[in-house]
């Protein structure tokens, strides 16, 4: 989609084009719709991460909880949505050995009864040797800190995702 089809969309038709840029949180998409006409992809973008960012600490929570674990049991059921398996795949999480995938569940185990939500990054951007180690130094940091890298991260992910919907014009 262009920009300028995008800013055509009406509220329904934006949910279901951009209901999944932050995963299983359509609120995101509902809640930037209003600040249509968008500029560019830049604009559609910081919209979205002004949103995450002005939730209080109770809702970055709540957004990070909206996230399937990394080769966690919906990945293992094939449950995950369309994006999360592509990019769960691309970072090699789908071809992990048994010691490997026993290592990230007992880290994410050990990362969620501390933090109380699940470890989050952007998976096509690491891949799983940057993922482990990512883990095994954010598990060591405070709630606070954990809270902000992971919208941070959610962030990556979003702009990946509407990077795959609306194509970017060159610059006239
Ligand atoms: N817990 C996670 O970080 N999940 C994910 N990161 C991604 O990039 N895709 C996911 O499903």
């Amino acid at each position: 989609l262009t920009i300028a089809e995008v800013n055509k969309l009406d509220s329904e038709e934006f949910l279901e084009v951009f209901g999944n840029v932050v995963e299983n949180c359509k609120l995101a998409a509902a809640a930037v719709w209003s600040h249509r006409p968008f500029r560019g992809v830049d604009h559609l973008n910081q919209t979205i991460a002004e949103f995450l960012d002005a939730l209080p600490q109770k809702g970055k929570e709540g957004v990070l909880r909206c996230h399937p674990d990394l080769a966690g049991r919906l990945a293992q059921a094939g449950q995950l949505t369309a994006e999360s398996t592509q990019e769960q795949r691309s970072a090699g999480l789908d071809s992990l050995s048994q010691d490997e995938l026993s290592t990230l569940t007992h880290l994410n185990q050990q990362y969620k009864v501390k933090f109380g939500f699940p470890f989050v990054i952007c998976a096509r951007l690491n891949k799983k040797d940057a993922i482990l180690s990512g883990l095994t130094e954010r598990v060591k940091h405070s709630a606070e800190e954990e809270t902000l890298a992971g919208v941070e991260e959610v962030k990556k992910i979003c702009r990946l995702r509407v990077a795959d919907i609306v194509t970017s014009e060159a610059k006239l």
